[in-house]
This record gives C-alpha cells, structure tokens and sequence, in this order.
C-alpha cells in the first residue's frame, strides 16, 4: 500500500472524468475520499491538491489517509488482556482515577456478560474520568464480535468528537489478544481515526504459572481449520504479544524471592523485550501505559502474525445465574456458606454428604471456577423502617478466593445476578444447587 494517497485516473476502471477539482468545492472531502487510487495519470495537479488539502487540514476534517498511522489527530487505543481476574478493570479504575484530567473511554469485551456488574464495582469509586462505557456484549471480540464492535467503536468516536484522549480496550481474560489487534491494525471497517498504540498484559502473580502449565487436549485453534494445540494457552499469548508486562498482585508473593525468579524466568522465555513492572492493584505510573506507539514504525504483519487463526480453550464456559433479591443480612449469610463457599472450596474440608458431591456436580470431569462476579441485591424486609432497605453486594472471586465489596445502586437491576467462569461448568447443576438454597 503505497504511503501517499495516489489519485491517478483510469478511464475504463474509473468512469466518466470527474469534475474538475478546484479546491474550493464544498463536499472536498468526498470528492477525495471516493476517488479511487489505481495508478495511472492524476486527474488533479499537485497544486491542486496541495490547496484541497490545505483547506481539509483548516476545517479539522480527517480524510482516510493511510500514510500515517500515529498520534497526528487520531485516538490511541490500548488493550488491556491478562488471564480471568488478574487485575485489568482494577488497572482501568487505577488509570481513571490516576489519568483523571485525560479523558479516558472504557471499552468493556466481558465474556459472560458480567459487564453491569463490572459497572457496579468499577464506577463505585464515582471517578468521573470515564467518559465511555462501552459493553460489547458477552462474546470474544476475536470472533464473532468483530464487526460489532468494530462498528460500536466507531460510533462512540464520531459521537464524541474531541472528547476522547485515549481508549482502553479491555477484553474478556480468556480471549487470544491478536485478533483484537490485528482489528485495529487493519482498521477494518474503522475510519481510521484510531490506532493501535500498545498491548498491556496484567498478570496475576499467584496463578499465572498455574494458567501456564494448564495445557488442554481440547486447546485448539480456531479458523478455517481446527487445528489441536496441545503446547500452548492463551496465557502464553497474551504474554507473547505484550508491549508491556504487569506483574500484578505482588503483594500475594512479594516475601517469596524464589517464585517470583521461577515466574520471571518463565515469563521472559515467552517475551524477552517487553519491559515488565511489578504492581499492585496496578499501580504503577501512568506514563509507563499510554503513549506507547508499540506498533507505529514497525510492520505489524509479522509482529502480530496476522495469518494465525485465535486460539481457543472449549473446556472454558461461562454459567449465569440470575434470580431474586436475598431477604436479609442473614440470608447472604447462608447463600455465602451453604453455596458459594461449597462451590469454590469443593475440596478444601467443606463438609458436604457424599450424596451432595454425586448429585451436585459431574465429578467425572475436572470442574474449576477460575472467576466469580455477583451483584447481590439484599432487600431487607424485616428493616425496622417501613420501606426496605436496599443493599448492594459485589461478589470479586478468583479461583477459591473472593471478596465481598459495597456495589452502587444499579438501579435499573432488580434481580440478583451472579457469572462464573470455569472449565466444565454444569449451569443446571449449579442452578439446582442454588434453588435449594434459596427456596
Ligand atoms: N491482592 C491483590 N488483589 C488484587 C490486585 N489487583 C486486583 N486484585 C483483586 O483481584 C480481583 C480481580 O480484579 P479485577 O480487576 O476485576 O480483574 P480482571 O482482570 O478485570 O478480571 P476479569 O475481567 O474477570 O478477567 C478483585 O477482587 C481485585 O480487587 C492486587 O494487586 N493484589
Ligand atoms: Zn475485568
């Protein structure tokens, strides 16, 4: 693709002449951008040209010019990828409230569409910097999303025209980031007034080994062909293709130097170059995330490998769980002990019948919730003032650990909502399960 908008003419490809650029035409950049480029002789002189452009640049159009893809006046995207719960919207929360005089549109990809409950948790510290929220719906932008949300990326750009500082593109932690790149990079369907600007990889120190060594029969690649990877997860490519590296949740292993040299060692035999910071609750200086032009002077097409099909694990499925608001303090109690802590310390001394475990779960396969988000709505009726009073809970779990948070007032939720997501995860079952427990 030639740098410089070429504007030659051929008749038989091309048409009728078209009007005779002056420069002065009102609907200049139409005539420009539909001009089709094809080699051949310009219909337009270089003065000509260089006045139409001239009076472009003076009303602040932006016209689809390929040559550049950097900061000149387009927006700069960052993807934010990291395996299930390692930290990426608690960095997002931390860069608002950081990077509060940019303004910052949040573009959310959750698997499982948890994103109201994302909302609940992250807008709870009322930072005022998200400009955007932006939900693409519960499925991985990598495949079937892809002009969905390319579309409802351009939207909000072109509804908030100078609004927008940066984009931060947070996807579901179990999604292959190149497809999301390779988006941008190609601007596909985009009107190329975004570009790439860099690939931030959060991990979560505790368990990214973990993630690492989970290698799957089922892994597979996902394209015109499948074909079985039984070498690699997505965590190792979302590893590979960072620009930058958080080692996240150092808190969980700071006192441990051995594991965080096997975890850094195992992290630069999958990408030497990234720079890599240790953080917590991903902080860490917000100029070492933004402005990074990672893909501006390099040719992404072997950087991104853009011909690899998406890697994709069928163990790993997202079970939703929608149902009334809790009565009181004492029933999340119960809903807390008899439910949530069964399913997420099923082998950690819960005490359960026998008959529980066979009826409750398919233990025929290795079940595993690797991430838990709730918005608990509790209606307490027996409150002593008339009307009952409300409480929202915000359920954050990772593997067998999980915290109760204050949620905001999601007004529009009346139901209690609750997403896991793991490897074989039965939703009648655990549907069953909770029934009993609330019935
Ligand atoms: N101890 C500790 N916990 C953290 C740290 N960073 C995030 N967390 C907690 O880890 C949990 C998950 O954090 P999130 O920011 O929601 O993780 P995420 O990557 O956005 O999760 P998904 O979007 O579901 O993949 C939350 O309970 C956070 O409070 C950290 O540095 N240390
Ligand atoms: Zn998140």
């Amino acid at each position: 693709m030639s740098a410089l908008k070429d504007l030659s003419y051929k008749e038989d490809e091309d048409g009728e002449l078209p009007s005779l650029v002056t420069g002065t035409e009102s609907n200049i950049v139409e005539i420009l951008n539909n001009t089709k480029s094809d080699g051949g002789i310009n219909i337009i002189s270089e003065n000509k040209l260089s006045r139409a452009n001239k009076q472009v640049e003076e009303s602040g159009i932006i016209i689809n010019n390929a040559s550049s893809k950097t900061s000149t006046s387009k927006i700069p995207i960052s993807i934010i990828t990291g395996y299930l719960g390692s930290g990426k919207s608690t960095l997002l929360e931390m860069i608002a409230m950081k990077g509060s005089d940019k303004k910052i549109a949040v573009i959310l990809n959750e698997f499982g569409d948890s994103s109201e409950i994302e909302k609940a948790m992250t807008i709870r510290n009322g930072s005022a910097s998200y400009e955007e929220w932006l939900d693409l719906g519960n499925g991985c932008l990598c495949c079937s999303l892809k002009n969905i949300g390319v579309k409802a990326i351009e939207d909000m750009v072109t509804r908030s025209p100078g609004k927008i500082d940066y984009i931060l593109l947070e996807t579901s932690g179990i999604a292959d980031p190149a497809p999301i790149a390779k988006m941008f990079w190609q601007d596909e369907g985009l009107n190329s007034c975004i570009y790439i600007d860099g690939i931030i990889t959060v991990l979560d120190s505790e368990n990214v080994l973990k993630c690492l060594d989970d290698i799957s029969p089922e892994t597979h690649w996902h394209g015109e062909k499948v074909i079985m990877e039984n070498n690699l997860t997505v965590a190792h490519f979302q590893i590979a293709m960072a620009d930058r590296i958080l080692l996240n949740k150092f808190d969980k292993i700071e006192n441990d130097p051995n594991f965080i040299t096997k975890i850094e060692d195992r992290v630069r035999q999958i990408n030497s170059m990234a720079p890599m910071y240790n953080t917590k609750y991903g902080d860490t200086p917000i100029d070492t995330l933004l402005d990074l032009h990672a893909y501006d002077n390099i040719d992404v097409e072997s950087q991104i490998n853009i011909a690899r099909p998406t890697l994709h694990d069928p163990r790993m499925n997202t079970v939703t769980l929608t149902f009334r608001p809790l009565k009181s303090e004492l029933e999340f109690q119960k809903f807390l002990k008899q439910f949530l802590q069964v399913l997420l310390w099923r082998d950690f001394g819960v005490v359960y019948t026998e008959s529980d475990r066979i009826t409750h779960f398919n233990d025929t396969k290795d079940w595993e919730i690797q991430r838990t988000k709730g918005l608990i709505i509790i209606e307490d009726t027996q409150s002593p003032n008339s009307s009952p009073n409300l409480k929202v809970k915000v359920i954050q779990g990772v593997r067998d650990t999980y915290d109760v948070l204050p949620g905001t007032d999601v007004s529009n939720n009346t139901q209690c909502k609750l997403v896991f997501i793991g490897k074989y995860l039965d939703k009648d079952k655990v549907q069953k399960f909770l029934d009993e427990i609330l019935n």
